[in-house]
């Protein structure tokens, strides 16, 4: 089996210290690739490359046009590619082939929406106050970028932030989460395909205290993007301030999806299985806390626990498999640590708590879907970010409570509102405190539109044009077409 590599200075390399990492299928504990594990010392290689490349090459002054139909190329390799890369995916992560392809797809759109927007924007001309000058806005990359990202959608969000750095002339050294390197890797062999040029765009492999930790203590990135959990995103925030590196942060959420009594009950039942226990409830912005209206509550819990006993556990290859398994043995326990939390806290459990019994799911790291009630606000499964299937019921007697009861989080991610009385879920919606709120929908994204949070979900925005000028930098040039003395000191 060939060694995954990393990609430093358009060459494919080994870590400086030989060191290897066997990448395992989650769903079998089988190795399924082995790659090069990198550190410090080749985090520093990649960051002088991509600084080379940045202070000496032509990318950054490359017309953007030119930029943008090599990102093209991306998406077009990434179509063609695109089985390929799907069963990698599924094969490191667990997930459902078909969620594999599903990513993909948007994936491929993610680098053609960014080449389409390469040229998009020519700056500004700004009138000027002063007689006989010249004012213009520009806009300029921001240099050499850091970027990592974590493993529950690991190509996607890895393409959230290359496509958009590099088509604004950016160089980068990209750090994929270590248990899911495999698409990522991938990815680089079709940018070198695409002519993405030496030394722009870097890759490598590794563990976050070393590998990524470089990235955001150098004093050679100019801006580190990071997607992932809450405490390592103030670890990042914290080393990035040794130079003022611009920063983004993706982080986590515990987002709330509101039932009124008055949406349309199927749907909503249907739709709030899928916000929690889509891929095993491993989404930034899964809808783990759910929020129903008094009235409807009882109906409305039957129904959810009736349909989640149904869903269907296993190979994510196989059809029929709903859902796949966790990622990793340390991950399921901390997921089942939260359950015994909720437990002693005196949520009832409702379903599941455990792992499943069938002897074909007994090498993967499944979890059953879960289910809570008579939560309360305060209680930490309601407040903190489980990552895993498991979901929390509460009950709520009207907008206001549900608005007040909604943002009581630090998170700030996502959420939800379901009524066929638009006005009022309208009144809700503009009051939730989230980067992203849906409307009679759940899961949405798409790349014309922005994704980020609010509070400690985080700060900086991806996709959309704001996910392109986050990593520019805003220069006013002004010209005075008649200098004359300023007379001051005379
Ligand atoms: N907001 C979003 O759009 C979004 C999207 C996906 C995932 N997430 C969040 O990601 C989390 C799950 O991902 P995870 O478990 O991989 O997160 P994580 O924070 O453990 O790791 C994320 C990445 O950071 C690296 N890392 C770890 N420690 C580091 C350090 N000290 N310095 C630099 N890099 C370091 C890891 O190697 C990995 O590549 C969840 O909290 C989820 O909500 C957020
Ligand atoms: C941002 N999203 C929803 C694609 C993945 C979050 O984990």
């Amino acid at each position: 089996m060939a060694i995954g590599r990393m990609y430093i200075d358009g060459q494919w390399v080994e870590s400086h210290t030989g060191n290897t990492r066997e990448i395992i299928n989650p769903f079998n504990q089988e190795v399924i690739a082995t790659v090069t594990e990198g550190d410090e010392k080749d985090s520093q290689l990649a960051i002088q490359a991509a600084r080379k490349a940045f202070d000496k090459g032509d990318w950054a002054t490359t017309p953007a046009s030119e930029r943008g139909a090599i990102i093209q190329k991306v998406a077009d390799f990434i179509r063609r590619d695109k089985e390929e890369l799907a069963k990698l995916e599924s094969l490191d992560t667990g997930k459902t082939i078909i969620e594999s392809y599903a990513d993909m797809d948007d994936i491929a759109n993610v680098f053609q929406y960014f080449a389409g927007l390469a040229d998009k924007n020519g700056g500004e001309v700004i009138q000027s106050p002063i007689p006989d000058s010249e004012s213009r806005v520009v806009r300029e990359p921001v240099g050499v970028c850091g970027q990592i990202s974590p493993w529950n959608y690991p190509l996607l969000q890895a393409s959230w932030k290359l496509a958009p750095a590099l088509v604004a002339g950016n160089t980068l050294v990209a750090k994929p989460s270590e248990i899911t390197p495999l698409t990522t890797i991938k990815v680089f062999e079709l940018m070198e395909e695409a002519g993405v040029p030496k030394g722009v765009a870097n890759l490598v492999l590794g563990p976050g205290n070393t590998v990524g930790a470089e990235l955001s203590t150098s004093l050679d990135v100019d801006l580190i993007s990071f997607t992932g959990g809450i405490e390592t995103g103030k670890k990042i925030m914290q080393a990035a301030s040794v130079n003022v590196k611009k920063v983004a942060l993706e982080l986590g959420g515990k987002n709330p999806n509101i039932i009124f009594a008055d949406a349309d009950f199927d749907t909503a039942v249907d739709q709030a299985l899928n916000a929690v226990f889509f891929h095993a409830g491993q989404v930034c912005s899964a809808g783990s806390r759910l929020l129903v209206e008094e009235s409807i509550h009882d109906r409305f819990v039957e129904a959810v626990v009736n349909q989640a006993k149904k869903i269907k556990l296993g190979n994510g290859f196989e059809e029929g498999t709903q859902s796949g398994p966790l990622i990793s043995a340390e991950h399921r326990e901390k997921v089942e640590s939260f359950v015994q939390i909720g437990i002693e806290e005196g949520a009832e459990l409702v379903l599941g708590g455990k792992r499943p019994e069938d002897p074909k799911l007994q090498n993967g790291f499944f979890y059953e879907p879960t289910i809570f009630i008579n939560c309360i606000s305060d209680m930490r499964i309601v407040q903190e970010e489980v990552f895993g299937p498991v979901l929390t019921i509460e009950k709520f007697n009207s907008a206001e409570e549900v608005i007040e009861k909604a943002n009581d989080t630090i998170y700030g991610l996502a959420g939800a509102v379901w009524s066929t009385d638009i006005e009022k879920a309208e009144t809700v919606a503009s009051k939730l405190r989230m980067g992203t709120v849906w409307i009679n929908d759940f899961h949405p994204y798409f790349p014309q539109a922005p994704w980020g949070g609010f509070k400690q979900s985080g700060f900086g925005r991806e996709l959309g044009h704001i996910g392109l000028e986050e990593y520019t930098e805003v220069k006013h040039i002004f010209r005075n077409k008649k200098p004359q003395p300023a007379g001051w000191f005379v």
